[in-house]
């Protein structure tokens, strides 16, 4: 296993209930490292599993992975629950100074997983992996329902970030931007939309990769009603965050102009019917 010294990248991965797709995530992402065009040596990778006591053999699952010598270990949370608060364990978790986040079930493909890497660099803080850039398509067997709703809720973010895919769950984040982002939304599922409202990643800072979002390899998605709701909830925060200093100060403006305004009108009016008032 390599050292704290030696490991300048962690992969994180969020994961409940997703046994059957934790040792084809691990290896091909450490096949895809270990290729000779590889711009990130295998080496100086981790791979944290953060799952939520699925008690499905995931554990076991990874011990194994270990003793074929996968540098890759996994965090049982049995207190918590939720993808956000997962991948901020993760992060904290992590020995790198780039982290990675995505999901287990393979719809984010491990062969990304180096040039995602090392896409992150002091001036390139953020990446994101997006299915919206050029010659990317949507698999075919995307359900309809997911890509209306996809679509609604990229719309919805579109003041909050120049980012083209802010919904996507394949990212990375520079270590010392993810410490300078306070009150991260736990409950949300929408981490990399926060990070980067509550980062404060600048355009500029913010590396694309498109990539094919695939479908589910296996298990099922846990995305329902609830998760929107609670979508919807984290934008009304985040454009409270980002705006409310914004709107107080148009209030602040509108009160003056108003005030001047009546100023004006009572000056104008003869010194008798001032009195009255
Ligand atoms: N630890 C933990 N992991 C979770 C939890 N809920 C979901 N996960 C893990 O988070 C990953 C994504 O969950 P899915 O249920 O597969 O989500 P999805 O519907 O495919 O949504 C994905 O794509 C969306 C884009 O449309 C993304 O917006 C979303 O973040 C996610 O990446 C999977 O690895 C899943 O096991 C949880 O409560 N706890």
């Amino acid at each position: 296993m390599s050292s704290r010294q030696t490991i300048h990248y962690s992969v994180i991965v969020p994961a409940f209930r997703e046994n059957g797709n934790i040792r084809p995530l691990v290896t091909r992402i450490f096949a895809a490292l270990r290729r000779a065009d590889s711009p990130v040596p295998a080496e100086q990778v981790e791979v944290i599993i953060v799952d939520d006591n699925s008690r499905d053999g995931s554990v076991e699952n990874v011990q194994s992975l270990q003793q074929e010598g996968y540098n890759v270990r996994i965090v049982v949370r049995t207190t918590e629950r939720g993808l956000s608060s997962a991948v901020v364990r993760g992060f904290q978790e992590g020995m790198g100074d780039n982290m990675l986040c995505m999901d287990a079930d393979l719809q984010h493909p491990p062969e990304y997983v180096p040039t995602m890497l090392a896409s992150l660099s002091p001036s390139s803080t953020f990446v994101l992996g997006t299915r919206y850039g050029k010659g990317v398509e949507m698999d075919k067997d995307w359900p309809v329902h997911r890509r209306i709703i996809s679509a609604g809720a990229r719309i919805l973010a579109l003041p909050l970030t120049s980012a083209s895919d802010p919904m996507s769950g394949f990212f990375g984040i520079r270590k010392e931007s993810f410490l300078k982002a306070r009150n991260l939304n736990s409950q949300g599922f929408k981490i990399a939309l926060d990070l980067l409202v509550k980062a404060h990643i600048p355009p500029h800072a913010i590396a694309e990769v498109p990539f094919s979002f695939g479908i589910r390899a296996e298990g099922e998605s846990k995305l329902t009603g609830k998760v929107m709701i609670k979508y919807l909830e984290q934008l009304a925060e985040l454009y409270w965050y980002k705006f409310s200093a914004l709107v107080v100060f148009l209030l602040v403006l509108f009160v003056v102009v108003l005030l001047i305004f009546a100023r004006s009108l009572m000056s104008d009016l003869p010194p008798a019917a001032q009195h009255k008032y």
